[in-house]
């Protein structure tokens, strides 16, 4: 009888513990709908009263769309401007300061670089790559988008302001290095010390890096402005095997070679974790979340129980895997001199680019392990941790003008905070500004994201023009004397 009303409690329980299961998994699917329908962290200041500072209309007439392209180098305005300063920094970099009337501004800083780097045209490029040919409405050449546009168009954006007769409230300084694609060790660092030694201090620093990107996330409708929080740490490992040289006829079991190659294989073999949804990288998706159709935007609103999956759709492809995890690249391998002598010296360069969830100390360790060769040395070539985190919430100045200037000037685009996948000049301004941002509206397609470093690397005139625009009203834009109020949204009657 006991027995009987034992078993018959159990099933009581059992029965109440799946109806509780029942009713906690149906009240979370309710709440999960609730969010896709509502959720929309993008909705920001663009509702706000924003103070008017761009009183200079920006359109481009006719004449003016010929010079833009002929005056591809000349600034004469800039140049002879008592408004601007101008001085050459170590050998061939530029810095450009143009003071501002209210002194109470803190200034900004506006970065680019003028190298580049190599381009072989052997490689099958459609025009010469220093030819800037034209095809079909694209300027071919090395640089295009990485970054002459946004030297050239940062310095004629200045240009048509002088000429039109303006002169910032808030100043504001240029710098165009000359070393980005090998660091910035000269260029960039040494307009840091400069500014230092004035004891300058930015409101933020704008750079390159991160793009328009239009077809380039599957699933979003629309294109998405990827402004760059942060950037990814580097770590770039030398790794040797040494062996006795000797007569190709006698070889040992294992060469320098054969145990190298062993080692590049198992680091290529176990890539880095997936880190997906822990930074900023969770925040770019919940930012883009209502732009997605359904099922993707029932995911994307609901990171915290879907994350994983995000994550392991973007390592898909090379490009959104830069996203989501340290990436493994071996970039250099050199052994051997003579057919039949055996090389005592084999070597390989691995280059990581480091998660904002990861340290460089973390990289090195897990370099390491997969190796797990005592043979096989390891040196660090040069290495530094990811950048900090930038703010991009509703009071943050830079993030939020860059905003608006994207917005005023590509309404269907949608704006938000990104991960910078490759490195820049501003990694050198960290004790300069606490907001360093990495976008130019450069508009980026299907594709086009293998032209950085690689051939055919080009940009639309029309691509071209709107990035003059873009700084021309961001200058503007950032003689605001400070951030709307987010609560002053327009209702008044
Ligand atoms: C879901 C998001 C997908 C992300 C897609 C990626 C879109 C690609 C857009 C831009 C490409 C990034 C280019 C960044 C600029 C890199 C400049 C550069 O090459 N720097 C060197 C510096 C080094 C210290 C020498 C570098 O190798 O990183
Ligand atoms: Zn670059
Ligand atoms: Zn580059």
């Amino acid at each position: 009888m006991a027995d009987r009303s034992a078993k018959f409690n159990i099933l009581k329980l059992v029965k109440i513990l799946s109806f509780s299961l029942l009713f906690v998994v149906l009240v979370c699917f309710v709440a999960a709908i609730v969010r896709t329908l509502t959720f929309d962290v993008n909705a920001g200041l663009q509702l706000a009263h924003w103070e008017k500072t761009n009183n200079i209309a920006s359109d481009i007439n006719q004449h003016q769309r010929k010079e833009l392209l002929e005056n591809f180098r000349v600034f004469p305005t800039v140049f002879s401007s008592h408004l601007v300063q101008h001085e050459v920094v170590a050998n061939y970099s530029h810095l450009f300061w143009v003071p501002g009337s209210d002194l109470a501004l803190v200034p900004y800083m506006l970065l680019a670089h003028i190298d580049v780097v190599p381009a072989d045209e052997s490689d099958g490029w459609e025009a010469p790559p220093f030819s800037a040919k034209e095809i079909d409405g694209f300027i071919y050449g090395r640089g295009t988008i990485d970054n002459k546009q946004s030297v050239m168009g940062i310095l004629q954006a200045l240009e048509y302001l002088l000429i039109r007769g303006y002169s910032p409230r808030r100043g504001f300084f240029i710098g165009l290095g000359h070393d980005e694609e090998v660091s910035g060790f000269q260029g960039a660092m040494n307009i840091v010390k400069v500014l230092k030694k004035k004891g300058v201090q930015l409101v933020f620093v704008l750079d390159e890096g991160l793009a328009v990107l239009d077809g380039v996330i599957s699933g979003l409708q629309g294109p998405a402005a990827l402004i760059g929080v942060t950037e990814k740490g580097q770590a770039t490992v030398k790794l040797s095997v040494f062996k006795a040289p000797g007569h190709s006829s006698m070889p040992p079991r294992e060469s320098s070679i054969g145990i190298l190659a062993g080692a590049v294989k198992r680091l290529e073999d176990n890539p880095m974790p997936m880190l997906f949804g822990g930074g900023p990288d969770r925040r770019t998706f919940e930012h883009l979340a209502h732009k997605f159709g359904l099922p993707l935007k029932f995911v994307m609103s609901n990171m915290w129980l879907f994350s994983s999956l995000i994550g392991r759709v973007l390592e898909r492809r090379p490009d959104t895997n830069a996203f989501v995890r340290t990436t493994t690249a071996v970039t250099m391998f050199n052994s051997g001199v003579k057919v039949n002598v055996l090389p005592s010296l084999a070597e390989a360069y691995v280059n990581m680019r480091i998660h904002p969830a990861q340290s460089l100390q973390e990289v090195l360790e897990f370099i390491q392990s997969t190796v797990g060769d005592e043979r096989v040395k390891m040196e660090l070539v040069n290495g530094f941790d990811p950048l900090p985190v930038s703010s991009y919430d509703e009071t943050s100045f830079g993030f939020q003008t860059i905003k608006k200037t994207v917005l005023d000037q590509f309404p269907q685009v949608t704006v938000a905070p990104g991960i910078c996948i490759g490195n820049t000049d501003s990694r050198h301004y960290t004790d300069l500004a606490k907001d360093i941002y990495r976008f130019a509206p450069t508009w980026i397609r299907p594709g086009d994201t293998q032209r950085f470093h690689g051939i055919d690397e080009r940009i639309s005139k029309k691509n071209y023009e709107e990035l003059v625009i873009f700084y021309f009203n961001l200058i503007q834009n950032c003689d605001i004397k400070e951030l709307p109020s987010p609560h002053s949204a327009g209702h008044e009657l």
